[in-house]
């Protein structure tokens, strides 16, 4: 059983408001592409293929009901800027917007047939449903690369914060490679790691691997090289924000350290994601703008404060793990691919083997 993060029905959306997990399952109402954006911004959706779901499920919902009036063009193109800028590091949202503007700006009755509104909503559908496939892919490219190195024995995982059903359209990114391991009957255990300050793996990966029956252990990150040491993982594999042309990658606070600490223990360390999380106009991560949150979400908990009154914080939402390090490979729906081969493979010049 996948959960739901996004329930899109007959034009209608809902969200699962992932700050209640794993304690309430409430799903929300989205009208319009600022509930959009206020759902994306305080984290009741999160996860960067699920932004850019929600984000432009927001417009097409908003347009469906007329927004936009004579000019919808303009209404698209606000929208889209106004989406974008709610969480700045994950590249999805902003690429989806680039695309659909484009697409929108070239639309015409007299090429559809149809008015524009009609077009930019089955843009937005078909955007869904391939995003629905392509984890799918990268679940089983993922897997299959990483047992190609243990031809008969089960694995073990180790993964950060949540990249799962609840982060995207329903497979999972690193999570859907566990998915896949576990479909084959091939995982021993996957370890999953709390992903302080907003604890996306103690409270949603660990929701997530009990609802589907994952042999799952929960740790602090504190505890991850320890783990490395100790449990016999095989590999590491975590999510990305944006992978940039030389494969240097954005992802949740914490990930340079575990890279740092696999290649100690010698230990592949795999980033999974899709194309649509890359962003090849960036050289190298120095150039990614790296998302500050709000202090109150490291010093309280569930509204109760942990830290020292006063106390000033560093909040930072993500991390850029150099492509050195990402020795396993960047595991994509076209294939598994080292950083070095990430632009030839994005761009059509090589496939996977
Ligand atoms: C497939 S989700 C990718 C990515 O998004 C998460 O960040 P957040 O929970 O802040 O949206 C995390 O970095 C995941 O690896």
């Amino acid at each position: 059983m996948t959960l739901e993060a996004i329930r899109y029905r007959s034009g209608s959306l809902q969200i699962l408001n992932q700050l209640l997990l794993p304690h309430e399952t409430v799903y929300e109402d989205i009208r319009t592409v600022q509930d959009g954006y206020d759902a994306i911004k305080s984290m009741k959706v999160r996860g960067a293929p699920a932004i850019a779901i929600v984000g432009c499920l927001s417009l097409g919902v908003e347009l469906r009901a007329g927004a936009g009036g004579d000019d919808p063009v303009t209404f698209i193109r606000e929208s889209l800027c106004h989406l974008t800028s709610a969480r700045p590091t994950a590249v999805n949202m902003g690429r989806a917007a680039r695309e659909l503007m484009e697409f929108s700006e070239n639309e015409s009755m007299e090429k559809s047939g149809k008015p524009l509104r009609d077009s930019v909503i089955g843009w937005i559908e078909e955007m869904l449903e391939r995003d629905v496939g392509d984890n799918r892919k990268i679940g089983n490219f993922g897997a299959q690369h990483i047992l190609s190195g243990v031809p008969r024995d089960s694995v073990t995982i180790l993964t950060h914060c949540n990249t799962g059903s609840l982060a995207t359209a329903g497979y999972g990114t690193a999570l859907g490679v566990v998915r896949s391991l576990h479909s084959l009957g091939r995982l021993k255990r996957v370890y999953c790691t709390e992903t302080r300050p907003y604890n996306q793996g103690a409270r949603l990966t660990a929701y997530e691997a009990v609802a589907e029956g994952f042999p799952a252990t929960l740790i602090t990150d504190s505890m991850a090289a320890l783990t490395m040491r100790e449990k016999g993982i095989t590999a590491v594999v975590v999510g990305a924000d944006r992978v940039v042309a030389n494969g240097d990658t954005a992802n949740k606070i914490g990930t340079y350290q575990l890279a740092i600490a696999a290649k100690h223990h010698g230990i592949p360390f795999y980033v999974a994601a899709p194309s649509t999380s890359c962003d090849l106009s960036l050289e190298s991560g120095r150039h990614i703008v790296i998302e500050q949150r709000p202090a109150e979400e490291l010093t309280s908990i569930n509204g109760v404060p942990v830290a020292a009154p006063g106390i000033e914080v560093w909040n930072p939402a993500f991390d850029v793990t150099p492509h050195q390090l990402i020795t396993g490979g960047i595991i994509t729906e076209l294939g598994v691919f080292l950083p070095s081969e990430l632009q030839a493979a994005l761009t059509g010049r090589l496939t996977a083997l």
